[in-house]
């Protein structure tokens, strides 16, 4: 390359973007120096298969103090790995309190399917729990033939799911993170979870960012597309039982979501989800400690009971994961309601124990929130 190219190229505005450590996106854009410097790295380099080497990136680049300055530990600026600079965790209202997962069976009879929830709730606020959690699509079977059947349009308070869950968490005076339900809003349907807080009052409504389409010829088929739309923001609100980050079933397999609530300070994940037969054994369990352990931090999942005659399959298994990692309560297939405690103070005895957030490589990588950033 020509100085002059070099030269213009290091002065252009993305390459100052991508090299520039203090700029909020400087990661979001990969500049790698052996594309600046390809005498440096094109050695030895056969093409291959855009496939298998997608970004056409040489393959016997080695990375070495001298094409790659390594920073000292001190320049790491580990606060710059999350873009904008984390949101420390704030000291929740409460240090300590229970949890209820209500696996709820599910069938096809929406009224009876409301009453059944409401009962459960009761019973569990009963046992002392001050969250309450409910599955995935609890007033409807999971089908694309029945969202649009049972959906409900939340936003002109035309849902009878959401008005017993309002009326139930202000009289039981509770958090409720209620599951989801298919929503209407004019030509549309999401699947949308509603968090109530103690007064009644829906605090946040989170519809599915990440549509489920499955395809495992002679396992399962399932396309959410074909009648959902995806929601477009994340969902993360404060309540008596602290910062709650919410996402719906496959919202757990993306890790860069639970990474954002992380750096806005939540202290749990809630994943209402329906994993199925196929899925449900190899990765529920699985998702659930990784989101805890990578971001520490408290997660609970919440499934319908087991319908084997069903046209859709759900795993069970709701569950509720510590900040290292550890499954403190789960349960089978069927019908069940888990009490367990959340200790925030643990939380913090785990970041302390394994300082994750001080040790990051702000150097090497970097997570963008897009919308505190206001790039959407
Ligand atoms: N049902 C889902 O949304 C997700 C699921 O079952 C899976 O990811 O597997």
């Amino acid at each position: 390359m020509k100085a002059s190219a070099l030269s213009s190229l290091l002065h252009s505005p993305s390459i100052k973007l991508g090299l520039s450590t203090n700029s909020p996106i400087s990661h979001s854009i990969n500049i790698f120096p052996h594309l600046l410097f390809p005498s440096l790295s094109l050695i030895n380099s056969p093409r291959t298969s855009v496939f298998s080497n997608p970004l056409n990136l040489p393959r016997k680049f080695h990375p070495s103090p001298s094409n790659f300055p390594i920073p000292m530990a001190s320049s790491f600026n580990s606060e710059q790995a999350r873009a904008p600079p984390a949101i420390p965790c704030p000291s929740p209202p409460l240090t300590k309190f229970k949890i209820g997962l209500c696996q709820l069976s599910v069938t096809a009879d929406k009224e009876r399917n409301i009453a059944h929830a409401r009962k459960a709730i009761e019973e569990t606020a009963k046992k002392g729990a001050q969250l309450v959690v409910l599955p995935e699509i609890w007033n409807s079977p999971y089908s694309n033939d029945s969202f649009p059947v049972y959906a409900e349009d939340i936003d002109a308070g035309a849902s009878p799911s959401v008005s017993m869950l309002s009326e139930i968490a202000r009289r039981l005076k509770i958090t409720i993170v209620g599951g989801s339900i298919p929503e209407r809003s004019g030509d549309r349907l999401y699947n949308t979870c509603c968090v109530l807080g103690s007064d009644g009052k829906v605090k946040a409504k989170h519809r599915k960012i990440h549509l489920f389409d499955i395809d495992i010829p002679g396992k399962i088929t399932f396309m959410e597309s074909k009648t959902l739309t995806a929601g477009e923001t994340p969902t993360i609100v404060d309540t008596d039982v602290g910062r709650i980050g919410v996402g719906i079933c496959y919202d757990i397999r993306f890790p860069e979501l639970a990474m954002i609530y992380a750096a806005r300070g939540a202290h749990l994940l809630c994943y209402p989800g329906a994993f199925n037969m196929t899925t449900g054994p190899l990765h529920w369990e699985l998702l659930q400690r990784a989101r805890a352990v990578d971001n520490q931090l408290y997660v609970a999942t919440c499934s319908p009971a087991r319908d084997a005659g069903a046209g859709y399959v759900a795993w069970g298994h709701s569950t509720l994961v510590g900040p290292f990692g550890e499954v403190l309560a789960t349960t089978e297939h069927e019908e069940a309601i888990i009490i367990a405690e959340i200790d925030y103070s643990i939380m913090e005895m785990r970041r302390t124990n394994l300082p994750l957030v001080k040790q990051r490589r702000a150097d090497l990588y970097q997570l963008v929130d897009k919308e505190r950033l206001g790039l959407e």
